[in-house]
Formats: C-alpha cells, structure tokens, sequence
C-alpha cells in the first residue's frame, strides 16, 4: 500500500488553475520529488498535502485514510505530517532542545529527553542542545529544523526548497546528508524543489511539473535518458533537440545520420525531435559529418562545445580540454552507437 496517494488532484485560484488532475503514489520509507520550473505549481501541491489548500477535484490519502477531497479537509495539525521549509524557521527564544521537543512537548519528559539526544546524535550535532538557533551556521539550522520535524515520528515528511538559502556548494553534500537521516529512520518523504541536482541527491523518484501539469514520474536515469516530452527533455540536464524523419520501427533520419531510437509513449507523427546529450557526441577530426565550432566553455576536464550543423540546427558536445579545438574551426563529430530517446 502506498503511503501518499494523490488521485486526480486540481487546485484552482478562482478562475486560475495552478495544477491539473494529478495522480501520484508515494511508497513507504521512499523519497520523492517534485521538480519544476517556478510557477509550476509545486508549492500549490505540496500546501495541499499539508491541509492548507482546498480541493477543487480529486482526493489525498495518507496511509490508507482520505485527507482531502473537495468537501472535506483534515485539519494540519491531524494530518501526522512534518514540514521542513526553505527559512528554517526555528524558534530564535527556544534553545536547540527546545526547538526540537516542540512538537512532542505533551510526552513525557524522559521521552522527550531521550528523543532530543537521538536526534541530535542522528543530524550529527550532539553537544548542541544548550545553544540557541543564531549561534548555527545556516546548514547546521537546517539539520534542527529536521530533527524538529522528525521528532514526532512523522507519517510523511514535507519538505519545500529546504536547501536554496544555502551556498550552491553545500547544497548538494546537505541533500545527500538529509538523504541518509531520512533513510535511517525509515521516513516516507516528498521535497518539492526547482533545482535538479538537489532532487538527484535526495530523491528516489522524481515527478516533473510544467504548468500545473506532470509531465513524467521516474528515477533521475529515467527522466535523463528517456524523458516522455520535450519539455523533460531540455529541463533535465543539458542536450540537443534535433530534427528527425521517423523512417521505420528503429530508425530515424537526422543531418547526423540514421540513427536508432528509443520508442517513445505516443508518437503522433512522423517528424520528430531526437535528444543527444552532450557526452553522446564524439569530436573526431577525421569523421565525415561535419560542424562548425560556435563557442566553447572550460569544464576543468572537458570542454563543452556548442556546435552548429549545415541546416543550422546546434549541438552541444563534450570534448577533453587536453585536446582544445578553436572557434571557427569545422570539425568531424561521431555519435556514439546506441539508440536514442525520440519526443514530439
Ligand atoms: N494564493 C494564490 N492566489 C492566486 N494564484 C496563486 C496563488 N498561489 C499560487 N498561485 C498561482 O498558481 C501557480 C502555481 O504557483 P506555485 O506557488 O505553486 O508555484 P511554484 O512551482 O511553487 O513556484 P515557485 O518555485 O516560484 O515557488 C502560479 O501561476 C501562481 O501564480
């Protein structure tokens, strides 16, 4: 049995809808994420989960039992559900074991005791429960933040961009770290984010959503190399979009030659959009099919090219930066030989 299920959920803002007929089923002790774009509608969502949305349409069920439907929304605060945010928001007058004991304040005092110290030994802050929350780094805030989130033994855990305020270094050693806590305790999860490195560093699975809509639910390998549309295609990762004449079953027809592709959900006609990531495309100064070099950015050990074919379509290719080609320079490119995803 799922753990969160949502079942054809619309939001709507007065005559404005901000997410459309939804379906999403969320395991037991797994970590999800909605990814997306601002003003997709991931906030919306995730308020929604929490019981500070109505439902126009459709129903949430946690564990089994109906949270949300349009007639009927469980109060927050009965919904067994832990919410960490973007800002923290830790009370600045409580100390750090007071913060986190908030939320089981009516247990007893041995109970909340015990459960403090195994928290803070479990976000790897023992020895801080005296400070006071601006004596923190903001990354050290965060992980109380959690830990206050997880005391009362959450059903499901919501968390809303909990990473951005952090440096974009810090942010992806965070996400792994947060991982691994929530996978010790067994924590059924949902982050909501904009930022895709973030998602690969914490989720299981992962729901892409544009304009109110999602657009495909999968693993992070899923979503890169066999995204359903266009759009899953150009937000995840970096790759080129080119044209194609679908010849038969397997293969397609490109500038780049005939190439095999992956069969994609719903092809609907013949021309269709091939994605090449980066490090498919090989610089091989003796290959036939030639591109002009338009640009190119150091990446330590590579270069990324941005390359332009004779019908003006563009690629972008990886290439070592021991072995430096210059702009203005044609140069011979290779694909590797695999199939590749196709989307229209
Ligand atoms: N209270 C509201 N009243 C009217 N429209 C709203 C309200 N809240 C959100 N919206 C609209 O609903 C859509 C989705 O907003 P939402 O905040 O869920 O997006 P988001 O993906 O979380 O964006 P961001 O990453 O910028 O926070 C947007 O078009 C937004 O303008």
């Amino acid at each position: 049995m799922s753990q969160l299920v949502l079942e054809q959920v619309e939001l709507r803002y007065g005559k404005t809808t901000a997410v459309y007929a939804v379906d999403l089923f969320v395991e037991q002790g797994q970590i999800a994420c909605l990814l997306g774009p601002s003003g997709c509608g991931k906030t919306t969502l995730l308020r929604a989960i929490a019981g500070f949305e109505h439902l126009s349409q459709g129903q949430i069920s946690l564990n089994g039992q109906v949270i949300s439907t349009p007639h009927n929304t469980l109060a927050t605060e009965q919904r067994k559900i832990g919410m960490v945010f973007q800002d923290y928001a830790l009370f600045p007058h409580l100390n750090i074991a007071d913060n986190i004991r908030f939320g089981i304040r009516k247990q007893s005092n041995k109970a909340q005791q015990h459960r403090v110290n195994e928290l803070l030994e479990l976000v790897s802050l023992p020895g801080y429960a005296k400070r006071y929350p601006h004596e923190l780094s903001g990354g050290q805030q965060q992980r109380i933040a959690l830990a206050r989130a997880l005391a009362p033994k959450p059903a499901l855990l919501l968390l809303d961009e909990p990473f951005s305020s952090q440096d974009t270094e810090l942010r992806e050693s965070l996400a792994r770290e947060v991982r691994e806590i929530l996978k010790q305790e067994g924590i059924t999860a949902l982050l909501v984010t904009h930022d895709q490195h973030e998602a690969f560093a914490m989720a299981d699975e992962i729901g892409v959503l544009q304009a109110g809509r999602l657009q495909q639910w999968g693993s992070a390998y899923e979503l890169y190399y066999q995204p359903h549309n266009a759009f899953v295609a150009s937000f995840i990762g970096q790759g080129s979009l080119i044209t194609g004449q679908v010849l038969d079953a397997t293969k397609v027809a490109t500038r780049l030659g005939q190439l095999e592709y992956l069969a994609p959900t719903s092809l609907t006609n013949h021309q269709a959009l091939v994605l090449i990531r980066p490090e498919q495309v090989k610089l091989n100064p003796q290959a036939a099919i030639r591109a002009a070099i338009k640009s190119k950015v150091f990446r330590g050990n590579e270069y990324l090219y941005h390359l332009q074919l004779s019908n003006q379509e563009t690629l972008l290719a990886l290439g070592s930066s021991q072995q430096a080609f210059v702009i203005g320079e044609q140069i011979g490119i290779e694909l590797a030989p695999q199939a590749y995803p196709l989307v229209n």
